[in-house]
């Protein structure tokens, strides 16, 4: 059994707009284990990108606590990566230049083995002295993937990655992921909308309601058939994460009939 690695208890984050307290997170309670692939999904607003920057540590919290590994989150740090939804690739640099920026302390010798190392895993070897503009929204987020794992963090995040590919491309980018995650053993953890990819990425998937977030329900995915589209025990989980999505507008409408 995997050790476990990141520890949230009790979190509450509210932000304050126009001098209002609005609560976006309330008494989240997670433990992610070593390695594992984590999905959440929630509606667009519940809260879910907050809760990923504050386990990045680019945001704070007032109650509760969150610790990587015993230690309690204060900041950002090269043990925990991070893939948005836009590539965030610098315009003036190379693919290669981009991806290795965040290395630093490393011989230069070192620093190309890395790169080289990390371009082959994410399939964009030719591409090295390419600039951003010269690559497809598919490659580009596999570039900024690469860039989150270059220094090799023992947990990624991904903020909805695949969230701007068209719907082709966005398949072979989870079937990407996966195998990365196989072969790199990294903890991963996944925001999306898409119920779909949820399901499909997912050793566990964190169901969360709409705002104020709060988790919902977290549903185990142990059987290999679920990660097969078009299974049974695919439909039976995308089923299940949809009946929990909905739970609450499905109530709204059986009082207003
Ligand atoms: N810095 C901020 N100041 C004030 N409010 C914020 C701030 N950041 C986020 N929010 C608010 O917090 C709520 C949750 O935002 P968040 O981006 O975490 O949601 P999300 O679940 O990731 O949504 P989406 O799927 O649409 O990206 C939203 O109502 C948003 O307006």
């Amino acid at each position: 059994m995997a050790e476990d690695l990141l520890k949230i208890e009790g979190l509450y984050k509210h932000f304050l707009v126009d001098k209002k307290k609005v609560e976006i997170l309330k008494n989240i309670n997670l433990t992610i284990r070593e390695g594992e692939f984590i999905t959440i999904v929630g509606h667009s607003g519940c809260g879910k990108s907050t809760l990923l920057k504050i386990i990045a540590g680019l945001v704070d919290y007032e109650i509760g606590s969150v610790t990587n590994n015993g230690t309690k989150i204060s900041g950002p740090d090269i043990d925990r990566g991070m893939v948005f939804q836009e590539h965030r690739l610098l315009p003036w640099l190379s693919i290669q230049d981009n991806i290795s920026f965040g290395l630093t302390n490393v011989s230069k010798q070192e620093k190309n083995r890395i790169v080289t190392d990390i371009i082959n895993l994410v399939k964009l070897d030719g591409f090295e002295n390419a600039y951003p503009h010269q690559l497809s929204g598919g490659m580009a987020q596999r570039a900024a993937i690469a860039r989150g794992l270059v220094t090799n963090p023992r947990i990624l995040l991904l903020d909805e990655p695949f969230g701007a590919l068209d719907a082709l491309t966005r398949i072979q980018m989870q079937k990407e992921i996966l195998k990365i995650w196989e072969k790199e053993k990294t903890t991963m953890i996944l925001v999306t909308h898409d119920i779909d990819e949820a399901v499909y990425l997912g050793q566990r998937i964190v169901v969360m309601s709409a705002r104020p977030g709060e988790i919902k329900s977290i549903i185990d995915v142990d059987t290999a058939g679920s990660k097969i589209r078009g299974s049974a025990d695919f439909a039976y989980l995308t089923n299940k994460v949809y009946q929990y999505f909905f739970e609450d507008e499905k109530q709204e409408l059986e009082y207003s009939i």
